[in-house]
């Protein structure tokens, strides 16, 4: 049986539902896309840094550890972009929040294949995760 509980939203959410967060990191009027190393079917698709929230941990809180262990970057949380996009089956959601680099910090593939800063019209030159795409199509007014 599911059950129900409150986030710190106060919003109903079910127990099982796993929360991936991303950060679309913004700079010059460019996002920052990230190509996946691993594992092998999504390698070489381009995602925001990110990854899923622990328990008991802030989704704010978790963006800020995933940038840190990812880019190696320290960076402040924003706003969120894009709408919740439910994945496997609606077993997890995908949650994008604006975000910028913080004390001049410059960010490394430390888990990534490779990096690339994208203006509005370089957004479509990746081939993103599929979840990510009404997210990138939200980005455009941000950038
Ligand atoms: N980080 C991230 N994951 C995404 C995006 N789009 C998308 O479909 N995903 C999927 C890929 C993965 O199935 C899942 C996130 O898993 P992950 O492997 O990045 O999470 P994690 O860092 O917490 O990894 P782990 O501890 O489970 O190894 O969400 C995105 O833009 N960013």
């Amino acid at each position: 049986m599911q059950t129900e509980r409150a986030n710190s939203g106060g919003q109903a959410a079910r127990r099982d539902l796993k929360v991936v967060v991303g950060a679309a990191i913004i700079e010059d009027g460019r996002v920052l896309a990230c190509a996946r190393s691993a594992p092998p079917e999504v390698a070489g698709r381009w995602e925001f840094p990110g990854g899923k929230v622990e328990p008991g941990e802030t989704e704010t809180a978790a963006l800020v550890r995933e940038c840190a262990e990812e880019l190696g970057v320290r960076v402040e949380i924003g706003e969120r972009v894009g709408r919740d996009v439910r994945m496997a089956h609606g077993r997890s959601v995908l949650k994008v929040y604006a975000a910028r680099l913080l004390h001049g910090d410059r960010p490394q593939p430390l888990e990534h294949s490779e990096l690339r800063w994208l203006s509005a019209t370089e957004l479509d030159t990746v081939p993103w995760l599929p979840a990510d795409t009404p997210i990138v199509a939200a980005l455009h007014p941000l950038l």
